[in-house]
């Protein structure tokens, strides 16, 4: 029998690290999971090395997530070495093959925004059969995350049959009603809780929280 989802916690992933003493803070305040952004180009791209020593300020039993975007095999590697992600994120033409040879559980981004967003349940698990999951976001195909911009939810195929997270444009102010629309295993943001790229913001990161709390007791 299906859990009623009144026993189901979302979980929580903050993204886009680049000081110490926010992971820590992240940590205190609920987080479940803590993504270290590697895409080149990204305002929160960070070293292997910053990111290890970031990963010591995590609590125990928070995630590290370490975020690719068509970056080569070899810097992929390197972060797996020195950091030991317990998940991977790939956001860009990556293929199942190359995502799942690291040895690490990943999640593949699907890009919710842009005209070409509508994707089949069938097509996702036929493209990705190892994925741990999908994350659904708002970029356009090709383009980054980190946009603080939203997609229309109701895009999101149903019949997934692997765990997704919603992210793309979700703050403290809109988490509540994205998890009722969608019903996500987890969200993830990092616009919606910074003061600038990179910069997380204590009190929007409590708030976030509070409110997907809020949202996990909401009973119909
Ligand atoms: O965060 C970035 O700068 C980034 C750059 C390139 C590819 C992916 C990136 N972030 C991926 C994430 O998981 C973000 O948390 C997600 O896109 C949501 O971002 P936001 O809309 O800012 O909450």
């Amino acid at each position: 029998m299906s859990q009623p989802r009144t026993l189901f916690r979302t979980r929580v992933k903050f993204c886009g690290f680049t000081r110490p003493g926010d992971v820590r803070l992240a940590c205190e305040l609920g987080a479940d999971a803590i993504g270290f952004v590697f895409a080149a180009g990204s305002p929160r791209r960070v070293a292997a090395e910053e990111a290890r020593a970031m990963r010591q300020a995590l609590a125990p039993l928070v995630d590290a997530v370490a975020l690719f975007m068509d970056n080569p095999v070899d810097e992929v590697r390197e972060v797996v070495r020195q950091v030991r992600p317990s998940l991977l994120q790939f956001h860009g033409n990556e293929d199942d093959a190359f995502c799942r040879g690291f040895g690490v559980p990943y999640l593949k981004a699907i890009p919710m925004g842009g005209e070409l967003a509508d994707q089949h349940p069938a097509a996702l698990h036929s493209r990705f059969p190892g994925a741990a999951g999908f994350l659904f976001d708002s970029h356009a195909a090709g383009g980054s995350g980190g946009s603080g911009k939203t997609f229309d939810w109701k895009r999101i195929p149903v019949g997934v049959q692997k765990p997704f997270v919603l992210a793309g444009g979700i703050t403290p102010d809109n988490v509540y009603e994205a998890i009722l629309a969608t019903l996500p295993w987890g969200v993830d943001v990092s616009s919606g809780i910074e003061s600038a790229p990179g910069l997380k913001d204590g009190d929007k990161m409590r708030h976030f929280v509070e409110e997907v709390r809020r949202a996990d007791c909401h009973v119909e």
